[in-house]
């Protein structure tokens, strides 16, 4: 049977060869990749590479590509939110498993590592300002996954059930989807000695993470009741906003990936460390020590 020939419009490739948004070329994939935020953390993470053997800049996708210890390896930033994973996530797969040119898909799947390296917001008193935090499950407050067939079969289902009815949850906002990281990488990168978290990925950084810098919130109580739930002995311990889309879109498409974030705000001690650069340097390099060293 002939392959499906996906369309112009469906996958768009620039007219110098290279995916549509993060505008990198096949030749410059590599298999273990750091992604972040941020596309000023892209150089940082870059200062801990051995070699550079190509930067691009597109947006807020920011990639150097080079080696680490010998090991090839890319950096790049995804901006702030669920969505635009879903933009990188495709796209990095599209170089990975689609031959660009003929626009079908490969015969042979090649599979990526991903870590996601970031910052949180911290919801138990145990995760103070500066702690690592691995996002052990992550919870999608922003909708993306649902979008997708095959969500439930990548999904805690019974987490979703039971965290629903513990908060009540408010059928205005999207349904949460919750999703583990890939096991292999946690166990590479967490060892023993890093807090294994449920990490919410939420939609906004103010409403929709309970701040209330100007505006009255419609759910004001919805944060104390997330702090209190519980699963399998464990709590929900941190918010950010893309763990949960990477985690999910990941193995719908059949990649590795996790995500670690540092702790820069703690919402119930109320403190915050802007200066949070040290942390996130120490954190990149113990990263990259133990996924390639
Ligand atoms: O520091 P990064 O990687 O951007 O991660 C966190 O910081 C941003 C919000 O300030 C969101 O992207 C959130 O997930
Ligand atoms: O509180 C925080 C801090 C960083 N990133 C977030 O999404 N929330």
């Amino acid at each position: 049977m002939a392959k499906k020939v996906i369309p112009d419009s469906e996958m768009i490739v620039n007219p110098d060869g290279s995916i549509f948004h993060i505008h990198l070329h096949p030749d410059q994939l590599r298999d273990n990749i750091i992604i972040c935020g941020d596309p000023g953390r892209v150089d940082m993470i870059a200062s801990y590479f051995d070699t550079r053997d190509y930067e691009v800049r597109s947006r807020e996708f920011h990639t150097i590509g080079g080696t680490y210890r010998g090991r090839p390896v890319m950096a790049l930033s995804h901006g702030i939110g669920g969505d635009n994973i879903d933009i990188v996530m495709t796209e990095l797969d599209a170089l990975a498993n689609i031959d660009l040119e003929k626009r079908v898909v490969k015969d042979t799947h090649r599979s990526l590592n991903i870590v996601r390296i970031g910052t949180s917001g911290g919801l138990q008193p145990y995760v103070p300002v500066g702690t690592p935090v691995i996002a052990a499950k992550a919870i999608g407050f922003d909708g993306v996954l649902n979008y997708y067939a095959g969500r439930n079969e990548v999904c805690d289902l019974e987490f979703e059930k039971q965290f629903c009815k513990y908060v009540d949850w408010n059928p205005l906002f999207a349904k949460p989807y919750v999703v583990e990281a890939d096991p292999g990488l946690v166990e590479k990168i967490g060892r023993n000695d890093m807090v294994h978290g449920y990490t919410i990925s939420a939609v906004g950084f103010y409403g929709p993470q309970g701040r209330e810098v100007r505006l009255p919130l419609a759910e004001p109580e919805l944060n104390h009741r997330i702090e209190k739930f519980e699963y399998e002995g464990g709590h929900i311990t941190n918010y950010e906003m893309e763990s949960a889309a990477l985690q999910g879109l990941a193995k719908l498409m059949g990649h590795h990936a996790m995500t670690i974030c540092s702790i820069i705000a703690n919402r119930v001690a109320t403190s915050a460390n802007p200066n949070y650069k040290t942390a996130m340097n120490d954190l990149v390099g113990n990263v990259l020590d133990r996924l390639l060293g």
